[in-house]
């Protein structure tokens, strides 16, 4: 660590401290990610998910980690530096993004979401706070619950930001895939257009209950694994019609809005892939420059995201089932399979191009809590963002108690649980139309209470 010198503190979060940070050789500005757990050897460091994800990631819309040094027992990651993220860009805003500057932001975080889930990767913890921006790029942060396609179900630990967090994962499926990355986009989408979180349950149980109240509950016809997977846990959705999302978004286009609704759709397999999203008509005015072309001023012009839709859909199939009616016919493949490891190393400092690591879920076990999610950001809160995967006793339990008996009429949101705090109240027409790009008439406010 003394090749760096330290410039002051980031970022705080789970697992561990983030510093910007300069390198005295080559005088690069970088991020210096501190875990806060400590390393005894070096076994342990390489079989965690960050390390073995990131290190296999080289895109322009992935943030690089550059090296990982253990020193003292304790584990630095040492990634390319980012000015912001997502959710400090929206804290901050005093008017609505406008739809272009989401567009752009968007179709880099799918090509970054289009080449993990290629690589055989999903991310699992997507959220305003793990996209990285600097100047006009975005990147994807944050691979400490990365998983790999293949890994063997059941999925048991903790997975996922509760607003973002996509309704298999909610009902407890011991099997879900990279669909979970393209719920959470959807979320973000929207929460990018309005400076709203979308589905800002205060439980897991009100999470399933602010997404009914939005999408509608869910029919057999439209999801009936999800049925299923409800009355495996004993569980009941509210019936509620939900709104139309025009009426939350005011002013989003009618593109913007079906890409929207796609993403956030009950049933996985009717979500779009990142590549399918890459191809949406939201993004018909984004254009691809390859790398292989890219010159510094065209970089400085272009995000590197660009959407390859050609090169892209050559390159990766269909990785999962499912069709969307506004995308390309579907061929249901299965999960490609990610790509293999190679061989280990041990050594005090771990380069990004060739060392092997094994599965340990261990630290997100032991270092989840349930707390709420909201939080100041830059504190220390880390176990707001998480929520412990209960037993299905306990999550039918809590669930149940949440329910509203399914022979009742539908209607519109009429008993929500209480939310101690937050942005949304089930109410559509609560946000300002596009076109008046004012302050919303509530504070950006990310915390919650209990
Ligand atoms: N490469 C980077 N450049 C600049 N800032 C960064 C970088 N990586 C992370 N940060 C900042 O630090 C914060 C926490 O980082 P990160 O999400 O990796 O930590 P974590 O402990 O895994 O957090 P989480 O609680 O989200 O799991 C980010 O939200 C971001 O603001």
């Amino acid at each position: 660590m003394e090749r760096y010198k330290v410039i002051k503190e980031v970022g705080n979060g789970t697992f561990g401290s983030v510093w910007r940070a300069i390198s005295k050789q080559s005088g690069e500005v970088v991020a210096i990610k501190k875990m806060k757990k400590k390393y005894y050897s070096w076994e342990e460091c390489i079989n965690l998910r960050e390390v073995k994800s990131l290190r296999k990631m080289n895109h322009p819309n992935v943030v690089k980690l550059k090296e990982v040094i253990r020193e003292n027992d304790i584990l630095y990651f040492v990634f390319e530096y980012m000015e912001c993220n997502l959710y400090q860009l929206m804290k901050d805003r005093g008017k609505l993004f406008s739809e272009a500057e989401v567009r752009n932001w968007c179709f880099q975080v799918f090509q970054g979401l289009a080449y993990i889930h290629q690589r055989g990767y999903f991310h699992r913890d997507l959220k305003p706070e793990n996209l990285l921006v600097s100047k006009d790029i975005i990147k994807i942060a944050d691979f400490g619950l990365a998983r790999e396609i293949n890994s063997q179900p059941p999925f048991t630990e903790y997975v996922s930001t509760r607003w973002y967090r996509a309704p298999e994962v909610l009902l407890q499926s011991p099997t879900y895939g990279p669909p979970v990355d393209m719920w959470a986009m959807g979320a973000i989408m929207a929460e990018l257009l309005t400076l709203r979180p979308l589905f800002p349950g205060s439980s897991e149980a009100d999470e399933i209950y602010k997404i009914c109240c939005v999408i509608g509950s869910p029919t057999k016809s439209e999801w009936s694994e999800g049925l299923e997977l409800a009355s495996a846990i004993n569980y009941q959705f509210p019936q509620v019609a939900g709104v139309h999302l025009s009426a939350l978004i005011p002013g989003i286009s009618d593109d913007a809005l079906d890409l929207i609704i796609s993403l956030c759709s009950w049933n996985p397999c009717k979500r779009p892939t990142a590549l399918e999203a890459l191809q949406h008509s939201f993004f018909q005015s984004c254009f691809y420059v390859p790398p292989s072309l890219r010159t510094k001023a065209a970089i400085a012009r272009t995000p590197p995201s660009a959407g390859t839709r050609g090169s892209l859909e050559q390159n990766c199939g269909r990785r999962y089932p499912g069709s969307l009616s506004n995308s390309k016919p579907t061929n249901s493949s299965s999960y490609a399979k990610p790509q293999a490891s190679v061989g280990a190393g041990v050594q005090r400092k771990l380069d990004m191009s060739n060392q092997d690591v094994t599965k340990n879920d261990k630290n997100l076990k032991n270092s989840v809590k349930q707390q709420p999610r909201y939080r100041p950001p830059g504190t220390n809160g880390p176990t707001g963002n998480l929520e412990k995967t209960r037993g299905v006793s306990d999550a039918a339990e809590k669930l149940s108690n949440m329910t509203v008996g399914s022979g009742r009429p539908l209607a519109k949101a009429s008993a929500p649980p209480p939310m101690k705090a937050g942005g949304w109240h089930g109410q559509p027409n609560m946000f300002l139309g596009r076109s008046q790009e004012a302050i919303p008439r509530r504070p950006y406010i990310r915390k919650v209470a209990g």
